[in-house]
C-alpha cells in the first residue's frame, strides 16, 4: 500500500524530499503539506503536480487520519514542537537535523518517544547512507587500519548566507560531523576544544571563519575538524581516519577527469544537494520502507540529542576557548536495539 506522506516545510529541502519522493523513490506520496508561508506551499503543490491539500499548520496536517508519517523540514527552532506533536499523533515523523535546538528539547522527544513505548521518529543524518562513509566504515569495522587513533576532517561550504553566525558552523554545519564520526568509529565524546586561525577576508564582519575544532573521544581518538563556510571553490566534505595499521580516506564524488586548456583534473561540486544526492535518496526510502514494516531503522532521536549535547559543549568552547566536558545521560533501554548503524 502507497504510504500517505504530509511535509511540515515546504522550503529548500523540504521541496527537495518532495521531488524525490515523487519521482524518484517508491511507495510513498505527499498528500498533504504544510508551511508559515502558505501561498509558498501552494506554489510548490502546483510546481510538483501534487495532489495534496495545504494546511494552515501542523496540528491540523497531523489531525489527517490518512497520513501515515511526516517529514518536519522547517527551521530548526519549529522542529520540536512538530515532533512532540507527531509523536502524541502517534504519527512516524522524519526530522531534519537538528532534532531540536536545544538539547532540552532533544530530551523531551526522547522522553515523549519512550512513553509512546516504540521508535517513531528517525533523524535527517543523511551521511550514514552516503556509500563513501559506509565504506569508510566498513574498513574501521574490518580493522583494515588497525584501531583509529586520529580524525582530520574538512567541512566546507563555497559561502554562507548572512543570517549565518558563528555558533551555526557548530550547530548548523559541524553537527554533520558530530553525528557520522560516532557512528563510524562507534565511539562517544568526552571533550573538546575550538580554536580560530586568520579569517578570511570572504566572511561576514560578525562571523569568525574557519574554524578548528578538536574533539576527544571516550575512547581516546582524536579529532581535528575544519569548518571553513567562506571557502569559495566548493562544498569539499573529507574525512581520513588514521589507524594503527594505515589510512583510510572518504573518496572523492565519482566525476570524469578533464584534459583542458592545460589542466588536467576533475570538477568539484558547489552544492550540498548535489554532494549528498544518493545519500539522501537511500535515506528517504529507508524511512518509508521502515514506516511500512513498522520498524523504524534509521538515526534515533537519541542520536539527536547526542549531537544537540555535543554541539552544546562545542559552542561553549568557541566562547571559552577552553576543554569543556561533554556529558550525557544514561543510553535508555528504546534505543539500545539494533539500528541502522548496528546493522
Ligand atoms: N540534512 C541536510 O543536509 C540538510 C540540508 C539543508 C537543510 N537541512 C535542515 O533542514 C531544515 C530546513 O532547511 P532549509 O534549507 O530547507 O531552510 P528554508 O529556510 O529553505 O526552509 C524552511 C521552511 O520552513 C518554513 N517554516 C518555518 N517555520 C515553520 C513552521 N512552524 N511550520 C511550517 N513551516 C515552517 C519556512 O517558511 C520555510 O519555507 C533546517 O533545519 C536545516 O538545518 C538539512
Ligand atoms: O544546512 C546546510 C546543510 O546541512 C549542509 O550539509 C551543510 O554543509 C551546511 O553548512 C548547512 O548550512
Amino acid at each position: 500500500m502507497t504510504l500517505n506522506i504530509g511535509v511540515i516545510g515546504t522550503g529548500a529541502i523540504g521541496k527537495d524530499h518532495i521531488r524525490r519522493i515523487s519521482s524518484n523513490l517508491s511507495g510513498a506520496r505527499i498528500t498533504a503539506v504544510t508551511d508559515v508561508n502558505q501561498e509558498a506551499a501552494q506554489v510548490v503543490v502546483e510546481q510538483y503536480g501534487l495532489d495534496a491539500v495545504v494546511y494552515p499548520d501542523d496540528k491540523a496536517l497531523l489531525a489527517q487520519a490518512d497520513v501515515g508519517a511526516v517529514l518536519v523540514t522547517s527551521w530548526g527552532p519549529a522542529h520540536e514542537q512538530s515532533v512532540l506533536a507527531a509523536i502524541e499523533a502517534g504519527k512516524y515523523v522524519f526530522c531534519e537535523k537538528p532534532l531540536a535546538t536545544t538539547a532540552e528539547g532533544c530530551r523531551r522527544i526522547v522522553d515523549a518517544e519512550i512513553r509512546h513505548g516504540k521508535r517513531l521518529v528517525q533523524v535527517g543524518f543523511m551521511r550514514r547512507y552516503d556509500s563513501g562513509y559506509v565504506q569508510l566504515k566498513q574498513a574501521i569495522d574490518e580493522r583494515l587500519i588497525g584501531e583509529p587513533l586520529m580524525i582530520r576532517c574538512a567541512h566546507r561550504n563555497p559561502e554562507s548566507g548572512p543570517n549565518y553566525t558563528s555558533d551555526m558552523a557548530i550547530t548548523d554545519t559541524l553537527i554533520h560531523e558530530i553525528d557520522v564520526l560516532r557512528w563510524l568509529i562507534d565511539d562517544d565524546y568526552k571533550s573538546v576544544q575550538v580554536t580560530y586561525p586568520r579569517k578570511t577576508r570572504h566572511a561576514l564582519s560578525h562571523m569568525r571563519d574557519p574554524q578548528v575544532v578538536m574533539i576527544e573521544t571516550r575512547g581516546g581518538v582524536l579529532i581535528t575538524a575544519e569548518i571553513f563556510v567562506n571557502c569559495r571553490y566548493g562544498y569539499d566534505i573529507q574525512c581520513e581516519v588514521i589507524g594503527e595499521d594505515g589510512i583510510a580516506k572518504l573518496p572523492e564524488p565519482s566525476s570524469i577527469s578533464l584534459r583542458k586548456e592545460g589542466m588536467y583534473g576533475t570538477r568539484i561540486l558547489m552544492d550540498w544537494k548535489d554532494r549528498f544526492i544518493e545519500a539522501y535518496d537511500r535515506e528517504i526510502q529507508d524511512f518509508i520502507d521502515s514506516v511500512k514494516r513498522g520498524d523504524v531503522q534509521g538515526p534515533t532521536a537519541w542520536d539527536g540529542y547526542v549531537a544537540a549535547v555535543t554541539a552544546d559543549a562545542c559552542v561553549k568552547a568557541q566562547e571559552s576557548g577552553e576543554w569543556e566536558d561533554i556529558s550525557l545521560d544514561e543510553k535508555p533501554d528504546l534505543y539500545e536495539s539494533r539500528t541502522l548503524s548496528e546493522a
